[in-house]
């Protein structure tokens, strides 16, 4: 350090000068490979801090780039001490860097003090960077304080020059000097209230909340209504290995959006790979107090089940719901109304002869004779299921054989897919109706061991249910979409992910359906 504070600072030539003015001025201009400048303190185990953030950058594709505010003896069970260099070295650190690099974003983590904030603000005011976001550390996971109180109102200071700020909640209400929030409400609206009075962006983490999700939002007080919020879920990942989580996600969301100038775009992107990240921590086996997270989770591919096990957590709300319905509640009690019943089984008809067209589809694009062959039946044996409604179930019914309007959605969805998706996205898209109808079925034979009581008017129904080829086939099509999200980028599995969720959404719609479209309901009775 004594030899870097005898240098000088590196004079820039004027054409180099000019071309990096022009550069900035262009500001919304995306790179594919931006240039990410980090400012933040150091964690020698490498979970948090500059890098952490070296690591996010490059796990985004990006540049990473690093001035370091303050040196922290820390490990994962705890800061020890921090050093703090001069004020003046950290201003000739950063005017090194953007003497000469254009930089495309910047992150901003651990100030410590007054001082430091105020020589960063400086900067700011020089540079002004095109994307800056700031994760307003005040407090370790270990509970140590990195940031000194008195210099919270020089942290306010700085909110003016920041795109985006990504508290959490005991940081949010330390900038708008409020309570903590109590619940994902509150919350938000302290999210909202941080980005009128600062005119900034305001990414809220319910990490520190309790409860099965782990909800992230985007606020925008500036823009319309209907554009103002988007709020991403995720499951909670069952992991003590959350340390460097905040700095990993601030230095994401500045690289991604220099890449795609689009911030809900790149929270999707950056929250799908956060979530990732917790749930391979526990492979990396780093320190024996709260762990780093998996940068690059995304490189190695995953083995065995984890594609299928993350969408399993992802959608537990919805098989909650489904268990919820009055549909599957009344069938498994044998109160269902004879009108929804004879609804559902033609819809299921009618949604079969298009399943089947769609896992034939599968079946062409399978990159093994084994997994073509395995479509190819499903295929086959939809027709069958079918013919065999019409034939004992559905006969005698007189009820409609049109589409619904949910079977219509939830085809029509399948037969996009299958029309211009990948494989990967194919195969995420049919599993669902698999893997769910299979899960109804274990619920309900559970409910109903020993098979249903004699005289139960859905008795018939029910001990198809419980039929053990039909699990095995849902667990070898999961197997498949293990297989073949392995082969898949990171964007293909995020497709494969969306296509999986929409699905999902579309059966508890289409169990839902008669409730709302059986005839009886419709005219009113
Ligand atoms: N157990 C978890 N499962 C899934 N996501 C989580 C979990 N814990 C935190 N997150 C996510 O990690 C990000 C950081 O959230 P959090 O509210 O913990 O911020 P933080 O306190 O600044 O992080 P840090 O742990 O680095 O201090 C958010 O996107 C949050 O949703
Ligand atoms: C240098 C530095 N910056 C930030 C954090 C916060 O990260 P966490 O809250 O996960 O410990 C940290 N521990 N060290």
């Amino acid at each position: 350090m004594q030899q870097a504070q005898q240098l000088g600072p590196e004079t820039v030539s004027p054409d180099r000068a000019g071309e990096q003015a022009a550069e900035r001025a262009a500001g919304s201009v995306a790179r594919a490979v931006p240039r990410v400048l980090s400012i933040a303190g150091t964690d020698p185990t490498g979970g948090a801090g500059i890098q952490a953030d070296l690591k996010s950058i490059a796990a985004h594709g990006g540049y990473g780039m690093a001035v370091v505010t303050a040196l922290v003896a820390q490990n994962t069970c705890g800061v020890r001490s921090v050093h703090t260099p001069p004020a003046d070295f950290l201003r000739e650190q950063l005017q090194a860097v953007s003497d000469d690099v254009v930089i495309d974003a910047v992150k901003i983590g651990m100030l410590g003090d007054a001082v430091v904030v105020q020589v960063v603000k400086e900067w700011l005011e020089q540079v002004r960077p095109p994307v800056v976001v700031l994760d307003p550390v005040m407090v370790a996971t270990s509970n140590d304080r990195l940031l000194r109180p008195e210099a919270e109102d020089a942290l306010r200071g700085l909110l003016p020059l920041v795109h985006l700020v990504t508290p959490n909640l005991p940081e949010l209400a330390v900038l708008l000097d409020a309570p903590v929030a109590a619940d994902w409400a509150q919350a938000l609206a302290q999210g909202r209230e941080l980005s009128r009075r600062y005119g900034l962006k305001v990414l809220v983490k319910g990490g520190h909340l309790q409860g099965a999700d782990s909800p992230d939002a985007l606020v925008d007080a500036a823009a319309g209504p209907g554009q103002d919020l988007l709020e991403l879920f995720s499951h909670r990942v069952d992991t003590a290995n959350t340390h460097g989580t905040g700095c990993s996600l601030s230095a994401a969301m500045a690289t991604v959006q220099a890449r795609t100038l689009d911030w809900p775009e790149s929270l999707r992107r950056v929250k799908h790979w956060l979530t990732g990240a917790l749930e391979r921590s526990d492979e990396l086996e780093v320190g024996r107090g709260h762990g780093p997270i998996h940068h690059f989770h995304h490189l190695q591919p995953a083995s065995g089940q984890a594609f299928s096990s993350r969408l399993w957590g992802l959608t537990a709300g919805v098989r909650e719901a489904i268990m919820a319905l009055p549909f599957i509640q009344e069938l498994s009690a044998g109160t269902l109304d004879e009108d929804d019943f004879g609804y559902y089984l033609a819809q299921d008809a009618r949604y079969l002869n298009g399943y089947s067209r769609v896992l034939a589809r599968a079946s062409a694009l399978a990159p093994t004779e084994a997994e073509q062959l395995f479509w190819a039946k499903g295929a086959h044996q939809c027709l069958e299921v079918e013919a065999e409604l019409h034939r004992s179930w559905l006969s005698g019914r007189g009820v409609s054989g049109e589409f619904g309007p949910v079977t219509k959605q939830y085809v029509d969805h399948l037969q996009a897919i299958a029309g211009g998706g990948s494989y990967g996205e194919l195969v995420a898209a049919v599993i669902p109706c698999y893997w769910l109808y299979a899960h109804v079925g274990e619920q309900l034979s559970a409910q109903h061991s020993g098979g249903p009581a004699d005289g139960h008017p859905y008795g018939a129904w029910l001990r198809t249910y419980a039929d053990e080829a039909f699990a095995e086939a849902s667990r070898q099509a999961v197997a498949i979409m293990d297989a073949a999200a392995a082969a898949e980028s990171e964007a293909g599995r995020l497709r494969m992910r969306t296509a999986f969720e929409q699905s999902c959404r579309y059966e508890l719609d289409f169990f839902d359906a008669p409730r709302v479209y059986a005839r009886s309901r419709v005219q009113g009775g």
